[in-house]
């Protein structure tokens, strides 16, 4: 286990208590009227967030799109009509065609529909390298997946390729599930202003963890219930590592311009060397020895006055840190409660205080709730 970062002078000095708390998640528009364009959208990955989706698209706020494809990582299923059933997400577990992108592809072209939504709800990153082909062969992405935007350089420039020729990206879902966090940024850019610096907390999962964490339950207890209630990654390594904070970080000061490279954040994770090799499963078993050395770096924090807090910072210079860090009670993110994410902006023009967006950041209903309205956003 890393040692705890050092909190930096700065970090006391970023407030939350100036700015208005939570900025909400943005609106889902009401279903169009009908004779609107009708969207088609092929699902990829029927999991925690895409149930959640296939839930969402049972309601009115969803009348306007018609699900032709919908696929788990084994079988698939089309139909150019519409694939109506409630129990697709099960249904797919025995039943349906072997896995062939090709065959969901031809789905969204049969029915002539106007807007072709590819949505990727997994976690697959060969899945994520096929984004910038999608868009680029005319189909817009809508993605709860951060692999692409916030993998490789390389990924994320093909990325940039593609979408100068068109399509949409619909990206709200990679960071803080849902919040408005790259929208806001993308509005300031389009002003003239410039990201400065940028802190906070930006895993629904560890922030969960840390907020209840005290001592008194297991940390292993915790994060089998934050992964039963759909709050961490497929394997949770990829959160406790500080790897998905890392991939957040990046999509966001990639988009705000900074050409950073994943080797460019210093990542000080949370998974023993003995844990890091191990398959899932195996993993999963032993998540009793996280137990130990995780109560010492709480009680040591307590001893202090202070909490452990799962921070990502991008300072002036473009420096990135990812990593556990004892926080006094005054600091702004030792006040987050469940999810909470926190997203302070420091940018030319808000460079007194920050802009700080904080809200719930991971669970599947609200990071559905961005993969809809990402796609309603197309019409
Ligand atoms: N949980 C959250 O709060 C948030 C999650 N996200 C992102 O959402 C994504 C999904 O997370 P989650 O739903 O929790 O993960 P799950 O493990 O619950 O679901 C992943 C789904 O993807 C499917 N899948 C994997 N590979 C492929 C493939 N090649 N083709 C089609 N389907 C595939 C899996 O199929 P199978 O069932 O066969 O394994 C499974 O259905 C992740 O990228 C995560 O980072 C983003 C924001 C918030
Ligand atoms: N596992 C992630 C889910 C959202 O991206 C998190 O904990 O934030």
């Amino acid at each position: 286990m890393s040692a705890v970062l050092d909190v930096e002078a700065t970090v006391g000095a970023t407030s939350v208590a100036t700015v208005p708390r939570a900025v909400i998640a943005t609106e889902v528009a009401p279903a169009k009227a009908s004779g609107a364009p009708t969207i088609a959208v092929v699902l990829l990955g029927t999991g925690v967030v895409g149930g959640a989706l296939l839930k969402l698209l049972n309601t009115p706020a969803a009348a306007s799109l018609r699900l032709v494809g919908a696929a788990n990582s084994r079988r698939q299923q089309t139909d150019p009509v519409s694939l109506a059933s409630r129990s697709l997400r099960e249904q797919l577990n025995h039943q349906g065609d072997a896995r062939d992108n090709a065959g969901l592809l031809a789905a969204l072209d049969a029915g002539g529909a106007a807007v072709r939504v590819i949505v990727d709800a997994t976690a697959s990153a060969p899945l994520a390298s096929r984004h910038a082909e999608w868009l680029a062969r005319g189909y817009h992405v809508v993605t709860a997946n951060k692999a692409l935007a916030g993998g490789e350089l390389t990924g994320w420039r093909a990325l940039q390729a593609a979408l100068a020729h068109g399509g949409c990206y619909g990206d709200a879902a990679t960071v803080g599930a849902g919040l408005p966090v790259l929208s806001t940024l993308r509005r300031l850019r389009s002003c003239g202003d410039s990201l400065l610096t940028l802190e906070g907390v930006f895993s629904g999962s560890l922030s969960w963890l840390f907020n209840q964490y005290d001592g008194s339950r297991p940390f292993s207890a915790l994060l089998r219930e934050a992964r039963q209630l759909g709050y961490t990654e497929p394997d949770p390594r990829s959160d406790l590592s500080g790897e998905d904070v890392a991939r957040k970080l990046l999509i966001i000061a990639r988009s705000a311009g900074f050409s950073l490279g994943t080797d460019e954040v210093d990542v000080q994770g949370l998974v023993p060397e003995a844990l890091r090799a191990l398959d899932t499963e195996s993993f999963l078993a032993r998540l009793e020895e996280l137990d130990e050395p995780l109560a010492k770096l709480h009680a040591d924090a307590k001893s202090r006055g202070c909490v452990l807090r799962f921070l990502a910072r991008l300072n002036q210079r473009g420096r990135a840190r990812v990593g556990l860090v004892e926080v006094p009670l005054t600091h702004p993110a030792a006040r987050l409660y469940g999810t909470d994410n926190q997203f302070a902006l420091t940018t030319t023009r808000y460079n007194t205080q920050p802009l700080v967006i904080q809200g719930p950041g991971a669970g599947p209903e609200v990071t559905a709730q961005a993969l809809l309205g990402d796609v309603l956003a197309l019409v």
